[in-house]
């Protein structure tokens, strides 16, 4: 784009002969009208002006007015201004008799500012003014908007006025404003009157204009309108009408734009400046922004004081989604604004203990070992023979849960009881179920982190590796699964021969079905240490139909930090394999398991388990004995021997006791009674001797029952035979039940008399057990049986075939017995005794 410069020269005009005269050529008035440059606002604004024209919108005619202020007032000058206007009077003359004529033929008011324009451009290029009918013509060309339409009137035909030291627009400028003029009290009668007529049309047309001016959203539209339309002053200086002359150039090279007064601004609108912005994308306005301060996304920590621990007064419950929702996992579960200050009154009273995290009070040393030949999965993987076997012996164990939504799978609930998962196979409850361990910590690991998993490895001073924990857990919350490569037996002795055979721990524990888990490859739970004072429990429960083991917080829960272990409770079934216990409990056993052959311990851990399996709860508890036995024993025995570990019966001293208390109370009771129920007493105290057995004692027998060796004996051997033996007993101790020969009548008379002393009767030993046990084959009770039967029916008395006892000895003597035996015996003979004399 070019610079165009519109030289106005005054020159050539030959109806100007007065300037001629009063100028020579060298006088000339020439002025360099920097053009405005064509920016693309420029054009746009030409454009826009083309399209306001083709517009039919009176709101855009009368935008179309400011545009043409733009471009009017971009193409004076200053100098123009300053120029003498005699010098341009000629032309203006001309111009004003152009107007006139144009005024004349009656043409509106946007006809007249097109002809304007006309003038103007023949102005800038000193070319002849167009024929007022080419004007005409043009004015086809003139869009016929509202106002136009409108204007079509006749225009006053008033003799030219003087030519007055005007611009040319202020000339027709004062033309329209005559228009204007409502009440001119200067205008002749006549002139006045069509004058008014003629104003008062074009009036309400300006009116017209005005409203829908006021209307338009442009600022400088209203204030225009606004002081047009109060008086002709106003209107005079309005932006529109303004001389080109005064208006600045739009772009001037710096050092005019220096020397030259700060040009008046340009009135904008908003469309405009939206532009402005979009064309300009201000440097400085970016500078001087400041600059927005980034903040960190919150990061809500997932342990602290009290992780797990969220307070509640409300006591712990055994359902998982209350449960759950009170300990929650982190920070999704704080769905709540912390509590207001006051609060804290509450803790301070009631109080409540709290443990620093894990990684504040006992952080992992620097350097800490890691386990070196550990494979993890965290998945059971059948090996071998395995996953053909289980799927063979696979028992399929159904059960399903009858609680309610209100109860929840609680400790009552069948399934738990069963240490059966609950799913949605087997239990009707969603998310209320309180029964799903296994999901629970399926959910926790997905999660992730090291508070979700919630374990980890340390190094013990003593034992080797251990686990800890990093967060609190419920009381029997599930914590981490024992998994690991499912082996049968055959396979686990044969690893045990050849492939950890230097080993010094083993990580065997017996599974389900004769199968072995071996978690040499397996989870972090392997590292899990005893202790004879535990935190948590080893189980095994069924999910979906396949058994799996897990370690679970004992009843006292666990505290972030602690070190996790649980009773292995295996025998060593060898000297060589006990190992010494480094667990610091105050209870320590001292050993890894019970100590052998001591008799005072091992009653005494005979009783706690026995105690436990009394509840449900210990029922556990045993399960978990005979599991963590089993891995203890696989570790300990195969070193010795690669034969198959042997079965170790649980000795029940509480039975034999009550056994023993049964059949006394029985027969004592059974004094007075029908001898049917004494055989039935007699039959049943036979078969409460069975479980006595197990107490290494050797209980009474009845005769025909003896043939049936009910012995026990200490030797693991002895007692299987004996149980092989046991089950015969009872129902043949019953049926062939014989009564006593006339001999063994007599003796048991003589010895209720108290007057016959048995003979060679031999002095009892003492078992190992130390109850002393009689040299007698027939029992008290048989005895007691004897008499009672022979004082009740002395005919049939007669002819029981109760053997007598080779070896028999007193009642009262038999001092190996408990004292209740000995009453029982004595009371018999008592009874005896009465029946004999009421005889
Ligand atoms: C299943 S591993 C336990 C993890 C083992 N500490 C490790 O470092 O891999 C069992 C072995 O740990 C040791 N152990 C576990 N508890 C123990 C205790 N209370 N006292 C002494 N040694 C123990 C014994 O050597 C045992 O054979």
């Amino acid at each position: 784009m070019s610079r165009r410069t519109s030289r106005l020269s005054t020159t050539a005009t030959p109806a100007l002969p007065d300037v001629s005269s009063h100028e020579t050529p060298e006088d000339t008035m020439s002025l360099d009208v920097p053009e405005q440059l064509l920016t693309p606002e420029n054009s746009r604004s030409e454009t826009s002006s083309n399209n306001e024209n083709a517009s039919t919108d009176e709101k855009l005619a009368g935008r179309r007015r400011s545009t043409r202020v733009v471009r009017a007032s971009l193409q004076a000058t200053e100098s123009l201004a300053n120029t003498p206007v005699k010098n341009v009077e000629p032309k203006t003359a001309s111009s004003q008799a152009y107007v006139d004529s144009l005024a004349k033929s009656k043409r509106s008011r946007s006809s007249l500012r097109h002809s304007i324009a006309v003038m103007e451009s023949s102005l800038r290029n000193g070319t002849a003014l167009p024929d007022v009918d080419t004007l005409a013509n043009d004015q086809s060309m003139v869009p016929e908007t509202p106002i136009s339409n409108s204007s079509q009137e006749p225009v006053s035909d008033e003799p030219n006025p003087p030519l007055s030291q005007r611009t040319l627009r202020q000339r027709v400028e004062k033309v329209l404003g005559k228009d204007d003029e409502k009440e001119t009290p200067k205008a002749t009668p006549k002139s006045a009157s069509r004058g008014y007529m003629r104003r008062s049309t074009r009036l309400s047309l300006i009116e017209k204009a005005s409203d829908f001016l006021e209307r338009s959203s442009s600022v400088l539209g209203k204030r225009q309108r606004g002081q047009g339309s109060d008086n002709k002053k106003e209107v005079s200086r309005r932006a529109s009408l303004r001389p080109r002359t005064l208006a600045p150039p739009k772009e001037e090279t710096p050092a005019t734009a220096a020397e030259a007064p700060q040009p008046k601004k340009r009135r904008v609108s908003e469309s405009d400046l939206t532009k402005l912005q979009k064309k300009e994308p201000s440097p400085p306005q970016e500078e001087i922004k400041p600059a927005t301060p980034k903040y960190k996304p919150k990061r809500w920590v997932t342990h602290g004081l009290y992780t797990g621990q969220e307070p509640s007064d409300s006591p712990p419950k055994q359902r998982q989604s209350k449960n759950s929702a009170k300990t929650g996992t982190g920070p999704l579960n704080r769905r709540i604004l912390p509590m207001p200050m006051f609060a804290g009154s509450r803790l301070v009273k009631n109080g409540r203990d709290y443990r620093l995290p894990f990684d504040i009070f006992s952080p992992l040393p620097p350097g800490q070992p890691k386990p070196d030949e550990w494979r993890k999965t965290n998945k059971n993987v059948f090996v071998g023979d395995a996953a053909s076997e289980w799927r063979a012996n696979k028992n399929l164990e159904l059960s399903t849960c009858m609680c309610d939504e209100d109860t929840g799978c609680d400790e009552n609930c069948q399934n738990r009881y069963m240490f059966y998962e609950c799913d949605s196979g087997n239990c009707r409850l969603g998310p209320e179920c309180g029964n799903r361990n296994f999901s629970e910590l399926k959910h926790r690991t997905k999660a992730g982190g090291k508070y979700n998993i919630g374990v980890e490895v340390i190094k013990t001073s003593d034992r080797g590796y251990g686990v800890r924990s990093n967060r609190s857990f419920e009381p029997n919350q599930i914590i981490v699964e024992y998994t690991g490569e499912i082996i049968t037996q055959f396979e686990c002795e044969r690893r045990m021969r050849a492939v950890y055979k230097n080993n010094e721990c083993y990580y065997l524990m017996y599974f389900d079905q004769n199968m072995i888990i071996d978690a040499t490859r397996g989870s972090i739970a392997r590292f899990v240490n005893h202790s004879c004072e535990p935190n948590c429990r080893m189980e095994k429960w069924t999910v979906a139909g396949k058994p799996r083991m897990a370690l679970f917080a004992g009843d006292r829960g666990v505290m972030t930090g602690q070190e996790l272990s649980y009773d292995y409770n295996f025998d060593p079934y060898s000297n060589k394999n006990v190992q010494e216990c480094r667990c610091g409990a105050d209870n320590c056993r001292g050993i890894l398991g019970p100590r052998p052959k001591d008799k005072d311990q091992r009653p005494k851990v005979v009783d706690e388990k026995t105690k436990n399996a009394a509840t449900p709860k210990s029922a556990k508890n045993a399960k978990n004995a005979k599991t963590a036995g089993t891995k203890r024993k696989l570790s300990e025995t195969t070193e010795t021997s690669s034969a198959p570990p042997k079965k170790r019966k649980l000795l029940k001293p509480k039975s034999i006791k009550s056994g023993i208390k049964k059949v006394i109370k029985k027969a004592t009771t059974a004094r007075g009674k029908t001898t049917t129920k004494k055989s039935v007493t007699a039959s049943k105290a036979t078969k409460s001797t069975s479980p006595a057995k197990k107490k290494s004692v050797k209980l009474p027998t009845v005769k025909p029952a003896s043939r049936v060796k009910a012995t026990v004996k200490t030797s693991q051997k002895k007692t299987e035979k004996t149980e092989k033996a046991t089950p015969k007993s009872p129902a043949k101790s019953t049926s062939q039940l014989k009564r006593p020969s006339a001999a063994t009548k007599k003796k048991i008379l003589a010895l209720a008399d108290g007057s016959t002393p048995q003979p060679a009767e031999a002095k009892p030993k003492k078992d190992k057990t130390g109850i002393k046990r009689g040299p007698y084959k027939k029992t008290l009770l048989k005895r007691a049986l004897a008499a009672q039967n022979s004082a009740k029916s002395p005919a049939k008395a007669n002819s029981a075939t109760v053997k007598s006892p080779t070896k028999t000895k007193s009642p009262a003597k038999s001092k190996g017995l408990g004292s209740s035996m000995k009453k029982a015996a004595k009371n018999v003979v008592r009874t005896v005794k009465g029946a004999k004399r009421s005889a």
